[in-house]
This record gives structure tokens, sequence and C-alpha cells, in this order.
């Protein structure tokens, strides 16, 4: 037996940090959501006991550090499973972007193999599991639209944004998570209204979500990559309603209510941009069943 997941990718609405704790991670609340730009998991039960990794992507590791060996290695060694799996994956989000495809790509590991291996354990079970692996893993197993806190695995889904248009854009520099952090400074940041977030998107506020974009971490990558600046102001010229950086960089997202608008930011940002998509927001998750 063959079995499909999709792995989407997300973007922070906002995000905020609220303090470096002892374990040297960061409180976070952070407002998250899925667009419709997935990996493609394939899961296929293997003769061998082992853990087989196929990827054509050359930026994606084929052994123990890929996040999806990690998530399959875990539900077996915690339900003793003696069963081996190829875990063949397409990968469609751009790596190290900010939009958690290998985060992505270990939910939906853990989702598959659930089934895979009849373990019927629910979503709450998967994403404490996913916990473990990394702090965007708990989100991506529910998907949707939620708000993240904790160092991101407390998850408390929302109301989803209204549906809209969604121009992605990664400029080609490399950013690493735990180096935008570490630089992080929380007396010059500037803060988002998360309680704001929430109500607009309770009111299906399409103009409130907009107006209340925003990420801590956002001057942290723009001061070391200025091309992120210059993606953002590209997008706006070109006629986005609103655009932030998503997580820790360094791709932009433009929000736009019409499609021929969301072509026109393509068209325009190919010019500056070779990673440039137009999606659609997945928030309500209707694309995970
Ligand atoms: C930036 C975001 O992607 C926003 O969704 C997440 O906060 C980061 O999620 P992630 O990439 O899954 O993060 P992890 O793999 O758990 O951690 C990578 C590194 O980021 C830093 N890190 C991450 C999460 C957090 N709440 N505080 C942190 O300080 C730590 O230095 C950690 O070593
Ligand atoms: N399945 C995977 N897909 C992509 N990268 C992976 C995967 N497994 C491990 N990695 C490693 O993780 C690193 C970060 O990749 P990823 O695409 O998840 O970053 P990201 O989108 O910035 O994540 P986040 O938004 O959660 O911080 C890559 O450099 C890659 O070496």
């Amino acid at each position: 037996m063959r079995l499909l997941e999709k792995a989407p990718a997300k973007i922070n609405l906002a995000l905020d940090v609220l303090y470096k704790r002892p374990d040297g991670y960061h409180e976070v609340e952070m407002v998250m959501t899925t667009v419709d730009l997935s990996d493609r998991i394939e899961l296929s039960p293997l003769k061998e006991n082992e853990i087989r990794i196929v990827s054509e992507n050359r930026f994606v590791p084929n052994d123990e550090r890929n996040l999806a060996y990690k998530a399959a290695k875990l539900l077996k060694d915690t339900y003793r499973i003696n069963e081996g799996v190829e875990i063949y994956m397409e990968k469609y989000i751009p790596v190290a972007a900010g939009l958690a495809g290998g985060s992505s790509d270990a939910a939906a590991t853990l989702r598959g193999l659930n089934r895979l291996w009849d373990l019927e354990l629910s979503l709450d079970t998967l994403a404490e599991l996913g916990s473990h692996i990394g702090s965007d893993v708990s989100f991506c197993v529910h998907g949707g639209t939620a708000l993240a806190t904790g160092r991101g695995e407390n998850i408390q889904q929302l109301t989803p944004p209204p549906a809209c248009w969604v121009v992605l854009a990664k400029p080609t520099v490399g950013v690493s998570t735990q180096t935008i952090y570490q630089q992080l400074d929380l007396n010059e940041a500037e803060h988002p209204n998360i309680p704001k977030m929430i109500e607009a998107l309770d009111a299906e506020d399409y103009e409130g979500i907009c107006a209340n974009l925003g990420n801590v971490l956002e001057g942290v990558t723009t001061k070391l990559h200025p091309e992120v600046n210059q993606l953002k102001n590209h997008m706006k010229e070109f006629g986005a309603d609103a655009v932030l950086m998503s997580g820790s960089g360094p791709t932009v997202f433009g929000l736009v209510q019409q499609e021929s608008r969301a072509h026109r930011i393509y068209n325009g940002l190919r010019g500056f941009c070779e990673d440039v998509y137009v999606v659609r927001l997945l928030g309500d998750g209707t694309l995970l069943d």
C-alpha cells in the first residue's frame, strides 16, 4: 500500500517574542496559517526494517538529518514498530525559506504513518510528538489557522482569515533561524498586537488583518539582508494590500484580494526574484483532510 500526504507551507501573520527562556528558546506568540504551496509525501512499506528517504532536491538531506526521517524514527521508537518505510518527497516549498517546509514534511510523515501503521493516535498526540522534532511541527500537524504559544508547541485553533491571494517571494539569501533569534534585541524590537490580530480574524475583517500584520524578527533579518526590505517595497509598489516577512525569513509575503492584482505583482517581481509564487490561503485546513 502506498499512501500520500500533502505538506503545506505556513506563513506567520503575526509573530511576537515575549522573552528569552532559561533553556535558550524564546517564548513566542504567533498567529500562523497554512497556504496552498505544498510538498508531496509518499509513504510505502519496505521489507527491510529501516527508514529510507528519497528526494530529488539537492538541498534536502536524505539521511537521519531529514525532519521526516526524525518523525518516522520517533514514531517507530515510541510505539516499538518493527516495520520499514520509504519516504519519497517531492519538494515544492523552497528550502530554508521561513515557510516551515521541513517541519511540514515531518508533520505529514507523522499523520501518514499514523494511518499506514494503524496507530489511531489523535492529532494532539501527534502534535506533542512533533514538538520534539522542531518548534513549528506541532502547528504543521494541525494546519489551518492557529495561535501558537510556548516555544511554538501550544496550539489553539483560530477563525481562519477570509479567502485571499498570497504572493510569496524568496530572496536568494540563506537565513539561520537560530542566528536571527540570537540577534534579537527585545528592547529595540517592534511588537505586533496579537489580540488585535485575533479580533480581526474573529470579525472576518480583511483590512484589520492587513493592518495588524507584524513580525518581531523582521528587523533582525532585514538588518542582515537588506534585500528583504527591497522585496517588501517592490511588493507594495506593485499593489499588495499588506506585506510581511514570514518566520525568520527570508521569504516575504503579500496579501491581495483580487487574483488579477496577485498576477500583476507576480509578473513585476519576476524581474527581481527567481522564487515567486501566487497561492491561496488554506486557512481552514481543508486540504489536510
Ligand atoms: C521562526 C519560526 O519558524 C516561526 O514560525 C519558529 O519560531 C522556528 O521554528 P523551527 O524552525 O521549527 O525552530 P527549531 O528547529 O525548534 O529551533 C531552531 C532554533 O531557533 C531558536 N528558537 C526557535 C523557536 C523558539 N521559540 N525560540 C528559539 O529561540 C533556537 O535557537 C533553536 O535552536
Ligand atoms: N524535509 C526537509 N525539507 C527541507 N529541509 C530539510 C528537511 N529536513 C531537514 N532539512 C534541513 O532543514 C533546514 C531548514 O529547512 P526548512 O525548509 O524546514 O526551513 P524553514 O522553512 O526556514 O523552517 P522554519 O520556517 O520552520 O524555520 C534545511 O537547510 C535542510 O538542510
